[in-house]
């Protein structure tokens, strides 16, 4: 039986392209779920609709009679207890770090970097150890429906080779940070193999790049006026770990006078097209220039709960206007890449440091670790929301299991009443990456396999 939705749904019947009424026309796919949430317009619920699906792209999104009338489709996907809705965007992860998850726990980010994380990295990290966190992480990403992930760490080129393998859409960065590494010995190794990774996967549908030096703590200014120059020379963006800690802000206006945000604008950093992680540690004076500017957040709630960091003052950055996106940071301190977890954190936890129940709605949420990531990421216009002529990335969340009914609101529930684990179907790019809870790209086994292999290698610091 098909699912029933109460009242207080927004029901929008939209006028999208379809093809002639006369000659069905062969499509590739058509998906027929209970409900769409295409994310915008905001709100929008549409129900008794079909997504229209062909060479990878929404072709149209039109009621399910019309559809069934004027396609056909090479596969027909019925989905009666299923809400679709665009796959999440995680914009700020460290995807290879799912092999350190649990080294290090109940620390603050200085103590957990230097004296457990850091010290791991060095003995650890290669291409290998690249490739198998990368496989095993986006394993976890297309079970909780992530289909596009912002990654930042050493071995972007082993990075891009694990998310093509597993068929997600990824942003690969390429690492700037004064300390050498197995990736890299010095800056203008970091430069020179992050540029050529950047050659090798242009033209590439699902892999593009951005620079990322590390934070203001770990990158000269010299390094970042040529990550500003690069950027600007390749047409890519700048993402970057900003003002996590109020030690972070403290420490630099100890040893510089000037708080890291300052730096970063006086360096000529800042833009449309700069992506800010954290964000704990902010005057009115930094959110008023950020919404000048432009530039992203990256919202890890939980990861800045964890390490207790700070909180990101999301309230007075939306209010402000700046586009706010929501990562999951790495798995070694978060201790998840639940990306359905983290937008219901990032909704709670505003209303509890505001005292304002209105603060960050669910909707809001929605967009943040959908569209918001999507447009932090220039990608807006490709993903991000279901619309006719964007990439056909989304996912199906089975909606008919005791704790997600009844239906009062689609959207409400997607946020607080939905988890990871609900996820059934997942597609990037028109292609399943998960099948009725069932992985197509990858082998889940030998991939879990291989992640406790590095588990006998690795051992916590004492
Ligand atoms: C040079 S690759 C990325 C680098 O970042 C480290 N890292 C992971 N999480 C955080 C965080 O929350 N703040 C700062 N740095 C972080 C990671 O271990 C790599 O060394
Ligand atoms: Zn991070």
């Amino acid at each position: 039986m098909p699912l029933e939705f109460g009242a207080g749904i927004v029901t929008t019947a939209r006028e999208l392209p379809v093809a002639s009424p006369d000659a069905p026309q062969a499509i590739d796919l058509l998906v027929i779920p209970s409900a769409v949430v295409p994310v915008e317009p905001a709100g929008t619920v549409l129900t008794d609709h079909a997504i229209a699906v062909d060479a990878g792209r929404i072709l149209a999104i039109l009621p399910a009679a019309d559809a069934r009338a004027r396609y056909a489709a090479r596969e027909l996907r019925e989905l009666p207890h299923h809400v679709v809705m665009p796959g999440l965007v995680n914009l700020h992860t460290h995807a290879a770090m799912s092999l350190l998850r649990g080294l290090a726990d109940d620390l603050s980010l200085m103590d957990w970097l230097q004296n457990h994380i850091w010290p791991a990295e060095g003995a650890h990290v290669s291409r290998a150890f690249c490739l198998d966190g990368v496989r095993l992480s986006a394993a976890e990403f297309i079970r909780g429906g992530v289909t596009c992930a912002n990654d930042m760490y050493f071995f972007p080129d082993a990075s891009a080779e694990s998310f093509s393998a597993a068929g997600m859409r990824a942003v690969v960065n390429l690492i700037i940070i004064d300390f050498p590494s197995a990736w890299a010995a010095g800056p203008d190794e970091y430069f020179a193999k992050g540029i050529a990774v950047h050659d090798a996967v242009r033209g590439d549908p699902l892999i593009r790049t951005v620079f990322a030096p590390h934070a203001p703590y770990t990158v000269s200014d010299d390094a970042l006026r040529k990550a500003r120059a690069y950027a600007d020379e390749l047409g890519i963006g700048i993402h970057m770990h900003v003002h996590e800690t109020a030690f972070e802000v403290a420490d630099a206006v100890e040893k510089t006078g000037k708080r890291p945000w300052q730096r970063l604008k006086d360096l000529g950093m800042l833009g449309p097209d700069f992506i800010a992680v954290h964000m704990t540690q902010l005057t009115d004076q930094e959110i008023a220039e950020a919404a000048q500017f432009g530039v992203h957040v990256a919202h890890c709630p939980e990861s800045n709960l964890k390490l207790a960091s700070g909180f990101c003052p999301t309230t007075k950055l939306l209010a402000a206007g700046v586009n706010l996106g929501i990562g999951t940071d790495g798995a070694a301190s978060n201790n998840d890449l639940d990306l359905f977890g983290e937008m219901r954190t990032a909704a709670l936890i505003a209303k509890g440091i505001s005292g304002d129940a209105q603060a960050f709605p669910a909707a809001k949420a929605l967009h943040a670790a959908t569209l918001g990531g999507a447009k932090a990421l220039g990608m807006d216009g490709e993903i991000g929301s279901l619309v006719a002529g964007k990439a056909a990335d989304f996912i199906a969340i089975e909606m008919n299991a005791p704790h997600l009914q009844p239906v009062y609101n689609v959207i409400s529930h997607l946020v607080y009443a939905a988890g990871r684990g609900d996820v059934s179907d997942v597609y990037v790019a028109g292609r399943p990456l998960m099948r009725e809870r069932r992985l197509t790209t990858l082998d889940e086994e030998a991939v879990v396999a291989n992640a406790m292999q590095w588990r006998t290698r690795i051992k916590p610091a004492p």
